[in-house]
């Protein structure tokens, strides 16, 4: 790589180049024109004379994608009940991935509300796709906000097995939560905290660990041309470091035999080829398992992994060539990289010959990012076994006495008022997974055998089934997103085009005749009222809660924060 082009000389890159023309461009709408002077040249560097394709490739008008949640309905099911279903073209690499027409607003349709699928830009559904999830099998996702590729891990893991969703910028897990529970997810926990405190808590527990890190998104100026502003800001160099870090801190917590994806949505080498580089070079138990670039897809470059390459044994400098880089003017999808890593069983990893010296500078030079320590920390406590999570410090028990009138207090226990409400409200095709962890008033039913989330900044324990307090049981909106119609005793289904659809979307109260609510039999049971909540589906899908009484009124319980806007 040109060393004049390193990310020292991307720092110079000044405010005034910003918005400058660059004299080859033609037409004034043009986005090409509007890239930064340093990014150009140096792109014009690394491509020689694929740069004029590249740079084309800007001004072609950008892509749009859904992928169908495959936890509620598949590609098929979904098309036959969509507006959409004729207006769309398969993504290659993404099972029930599509791209649909600018204009068509997937997202102000009650089946976006349904949480039938989620709108990804194409090339972002690469790096789940290569992750290879199986149902059961213990998933992170470390860097996870706002969603997109942990709903995709969800929907792989068929509501067996564990994700952990993390992200360490506590306004965007807001989002993250939000989207984990329109997906309908029941075996995610989700997390706000720095990897490197996450590395002691799980130690070596996952299977398979995405590394979908923060970086300085070069892909995606043409998708969001705010992104070119925000390229100065998160510098190349300032990115690197951090994803240093954050691999590192994955690393520890892979399983032996375990994967592990790292993925970007930009071109620089230095946050690409690179930082696999160091890795291999720092610890000699992973190896790069070769993706087969498909689809137009291209290899990853082992000549651009710079200095951290010349450190590696041949062979796996060579092994880069695995990895993938996505190039907007070879594919119909965004710029983004991915390098797919894989944890040597413990007796595979004792027979190798470690690059022990090119380890010790690696460890010299970036101290910070030392995966052994953690690794130590983090073996010490996975050997200290789970504990209960009930202890969580995060979520302080609320006063959850009340008083019987005879001047005594009685302890109300919300787990006991979850059963009670699963006994009554719930049908028998329902069935529970997980153990019922109370914080306050908040239930969740935790996916079993998590380890303990002690002291762990915890955004959701599980999936959040409802709230105990005010000495009645809510359910939630994640309990509503997160069942099939036929798991409440008493629901309305209502087609996609019926207005009142949107009405009970906007948070209206509606009229509806008793003839139109299902009402689910329950084996040796007595049957239900028509009184009592009532789970509002659309298509055969659910929407949220409502409130049936007699008279035909449906009060809407859709909270505020969900509803149409
Ligand atoms: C490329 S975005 C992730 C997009 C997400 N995977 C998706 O598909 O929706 C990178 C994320 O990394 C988060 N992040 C930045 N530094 C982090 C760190 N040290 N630990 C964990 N997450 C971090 C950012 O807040 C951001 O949400």
């Amino acid at each position: 790589m040109n060393s004049s082009l390193n990310s020292r000389s991307i720092g110079v890159y000044s405010k005034l180049y910003f918005k400058e023309r660059l004299s080859c461009l033609q037409g004034d709408d043009q986005m090409s024109g509007y890239l930064p002077i340093a990014f150009t040249t140096k792109m014009k560097s690394l491509l020689g004379e694929e740069y004029d394709r590249f740079i084309s490739s800007y001004d072609d008008p950008r892509l749009y994608g859904i992928r169908v949640n495959r936890l509620k309905l598949n590609g098929e099911a979904w098309k036959a009940i969509s507006p959409l279903g004729d207006a769309i073209r398969p993504i290659p690499w993404v099972e029930d991935g599509y791209y649909y027409e600018e204009g068509a607003r997937p997202g102000k349709h009650p089946h976006y509300h349904a949480g039938l699928y989620y709108i990804q830009e194409p090339s972002a559904m690469a790096p789940v796709e290569l992750l290879d999830v199986q149902p059961g099998q213990k998933v992170l996702d470390l860097c996870a906000a706002p969603g997109g590729k942990s709903t995709q891990i969800a929907a792989k893991l068929q509501g067996s097995g564990v994700l952990v969703s993390n992200d360490n910028a506590k306004e965007r897990t807001k989002a993250l939560a939000k989207n984990i529970e329109l997906a309908g997810v029941r075996n995610a926990v989700i997390l706000n905290e720095e990897p490197s405190a996450l590395a002691p808590a799980f130690g070596q527990w996952f299977d398979r660990i995405l590394v979908d890190a923060p970086c300085s998104g070069e892909g995606m100026f043409r998708k969001d041309e705010s992104m070119i502003a925000e390229w100065e800001k998160h510098s190349i160099e300032r990115c690197s470091t951090m994803q240093r870090h954050i691999l590192r801190d994955a690393a520890a917590m892979l399983a032996p035999g375990g994967i592990l994806v790292y993925s970007t949505c930009t071109f620089s080498p230095e946050e690409n080829e690179s930082q696999i580089a160091e890795l291999l070079a720092e610890l000699p138990d992973f190896e790069v398992v070769q993706v087969e670039p498909l689809y137009g897809w291209k290899n990853g470059q082992p000549d651009w992994a710079g200095e951290a390459g010349r450190e590696l044994a041949p062979a796996r400098l060579a092994s880069l060539s695995g990895t993938v880089r996505l190039w907007p003017h070879h594919i119909e999808g965004e710029g983004h990289y991915a390098a797919v890593l894989r944890r040597k069983e413990s007796d595979e990893a004792a027979a190798i010959s470690p690059d022990i010296e090119a380890q010790k500078e690696t460890r010299k030079k970036h101290p910070k990012g030392n995966a052994g320590a953690t690794l130590r920390a983090a073996e010490k406590r996975g050997a200290q076994g789970a504990k209960d999570v009930g202890k969580l410090n995060k979520a302080p028990e609320r006063n959850n006495g009340r008083h019987t009138g005879r001047g005594q207090t009685e302890t109300i226990d919300p787990s006991a008022m979850w059963l009670d409400f699963v006994e009554r409200e719930l049908s028998d095709a329902f069935e529970a997974t997980g153990t019922v962890q109370c914080f306050g008033s908040r239930v969740y039913l935790q996916p079993a055998s998590l380890p303990s989330l002690d002291g762990l900044r915890v955004v959701r324990a599980g999936w959040y089934v409802g709230d105990a307090g005010r000495n009645k049981f809510e359910p939630s909106q994640a309990l509503a997103l997160g069942l099939r119609q036929s798991e409440a005793v008493r629901s309305i289904n209502m087609q996609s085009d019926d207005p009142n659809v949107i009405r009970y979307l906007k948070g209206e109260t509606l009229f509806v005749e008793a003839g139109q609510l299902t009402i689910a039999q329950r084996e040796g049971k007595t049957p239900q009222p028509l009184k009592g909540y009532a789970l509002v589906c659309t298509d055969g899908y659910p929407i949220g809660w409502g409130k049936y009484s007699t008279d035909g009124m449906l009060k809407n319980e859709l909270p505020a924060g969900w509803r149409w806007m």
